[in-house]
């Protein structure tokens, strides 16, 4: 080519080539738009004989336009009204907000190898939960300070299939720093979380009560809740040094005995005594306890109910492997079952779910808590050394469902206890039920459609081989969920994109 002709035709071929690059651009990104939803309508309506309703179980239909119910139709009202859209029909199947799961761990970034972003929202979506709050600590850094939370968010960008929301971590290092405080609530976490025993993990310590009665206030502000790890340790218990490497380690009763339930009303005496100081401190308006994963359903219980009767904003969960498990059924070595507070007696169970139904317990959560197989020590049994954490996000629908049958669970609770007061602690007030203007985040579910959960099942979160339901037999199976409008999982695939959001508090 002579040197005038490429001149020529240089400028040319960049021009074409700037054409065919914004071209590419604009199509691929209207084709992900598609892959975020494996139904390809915008305006549809879902049918089912079982819609769960703040009203009530009702037979009808739901329309969905751009990721809103926009409105709810009766059977019996349905004849006669004009029809616009797509109709989904599910029959005998049970329609129901989707799970908001209020405590999971997924530890991205930093510990990727234990859970991370993409498996566990997978996982998510085909157990039904359409949004969940990442804890702030066994990722790392912790969640502790704004920078840290744009790691989390920088991590979750494009890699989530559900919603995901953070909690931010109180701990000594920020408690007294109101400034650092208010910018990790401007930055968007939903609220604090804090310990009141050693975490398990180096940079997330512990706080006492001075720190607590801080975050508090700063989050009174902010009217968002403060979360806490609701043990305190005791001195008269044995010591864990003196028992470790004996046999006695391999026993779940060794493990039961070094955290009592005193760990447990200590502590929550004490969280007592602090709102009461912030109420005759006339600092409570707005502010908001959360006591996370209660096991004790004796004394604990009963601090909570009396607070919660002298008018303290005070809630409170528990998690299915309290509600599933006893102490008498774990077998020496099996470390799947070991979390903290641990897992109780049978007597200690009955009450739970007698507290859990007569309404002293509000909500449900996972307490997903993963870790890689060789700190679960599986082949070795050290109840003392293994990691302390139960892996469960994708079966908490079916587990309470199967379990709670014989208590007479209705699905009505279920969406109380896993949507509707979740939704409200974590600020989600267009979330958590099946009502006009609400987001449209909904889980299609079979209740008497069982399963085993042998080592063909499907299951999308790591290491499954440590969760402690592996190799029992469920009932209720997740046909479908939709997260805002989009059908982002059925019957064992998952949208091609991942869209959920980050949800950030404003
Ligand atoms: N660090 C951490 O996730 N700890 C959790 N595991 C557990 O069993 N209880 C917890 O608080
Ligand atoms: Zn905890
Ligand atoms: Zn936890």
């Amino acid at each position: 080519m002579d040197y005038m002709l490429q001149w020529r035709v240089l400028p040319l071929l960049t021009l074409l080539a700037s054409f065919l690059f914004l071209f590419y651009v604009q199509n691929s990104s209207k084709s992900s738009y598609k892959e975020c939803s494996l139904l390809p309508y915008q305006h549809y309506w879902i049918t089912s004989k079982r819609i769960v309703t703040p009203q009530g179980v009702i037979s009808g239909s739901v329309e969905i336009k751009e990721g809103k119910i926009l409105s709810i139709v009766k059977e019996e009202d349905w004849q006669g009204k004009s029809k616009v859209g797509h109709i989904v029909d599910y029959e005998e199947a049970v329609v129901m907000p989707g799970l908001i799961d209020v405590h999971v761990h997924l530890d991205d970034p930093g510990r990727a190898e234990w859970e991370g972003f993409p498996s566990g929202t997978k996982a998510a979506a085909a157990g039904g939960i359409t949004t969940l709050v990442d804890m702030p600590l066994n990722s790392f850094p912790s969640t502790v300070s704004q920078e840290t939370l744009k790691l989390k968010i920088k991590a979750a960008k494009e890699r989530i299939y559900v919603d995901v929301g953070f909690w931010g971590g109180l701990v000594p290092e920020n408690a007294f720093n109101a400034s650092a405080l208010e910018a990790l609530l401007n930055a968007g976490v939903l609220g604090l979380k804090s310990f009141m025993c050693p975490s398990g993990i180096n940079d997330f310590p512990m706080t006492n009560a001075s720190h607590i009665k801080e975050g508090l206030s700063v989050l009174a502000k902010y009217r968002r809740p403060l979360l806490v790890h609701a043990e305190i340790q005791q001195d008269s218990e044995i010591h864990l040094e003196a028992k470790d490497g004996s046999d006695d380690a391999h026993s779940y009763s060794t493990y039961l005995k070094t955290r009592p339930p005193s760990w447990e009303e200590a502590a929550i005496r004490e969280l007592v005594a602090v709102t009461k100081e912030i109420r005759s401190g006339g600092l409570a308006e707005g502010s908001h306890l959360h006591i996370v994963h209660l096991s004790d359903s004796s004394s604990s219980l009963e601090l909570i109910k009396e607070a919660k009767n002298g008018g303290d904003s005070i809630t409170v969960e528990t998690c299915p492997h309290y509600l599933a498990f006893s102490a008498e059924e774990i077998r020496d070595g099996d470390t799947r079952l070991k979390c903290a507070p641990p897992i109780r007696d049978a007597a200690n169970k009955e009450k739970l779910w007698e507290a859990l139904l007569e309404g002293h317990i509000d909500m449900l959560s996972s307490d997903h808590s993963p870790t890689v197989p060789e700190l679960k020590l599986l082949d070795d049994g050290n109840f003392l050394r293994a990691w302390g954490g139960i892996s469960s996000l994708q079966f908490v629908l079916p587990v309470t469902w199967s379990y709670g049958r014989k208590y007479g669970v209705t699905l009505e609770q279920l969406a109380l206890w896993w949507s509707e007061r979740p939704a409200k602690l974590a600020g989600q007030e267009l979330k958590g039920a099946i009502a006009t203007g609400n987001l449209a985040d909904i889980v299609i579910w079979e209740p008497d459609v069982e399963f085993d959960l042998n080592d063909d099942y499907p299951v999308y979160f790591k290491h499954p081989s440590i969760s402690a339901y592996m190799g029992t037999k469920l009932s209720g199976r997740v046909l479908a969920t939709f997260v805002r409008g989009n059908l982002v999982y059925k019957e064992g695939k998952h949208a091609p994109a991942a869209c959920g959001v980050p949800i950030l508090a404003r």
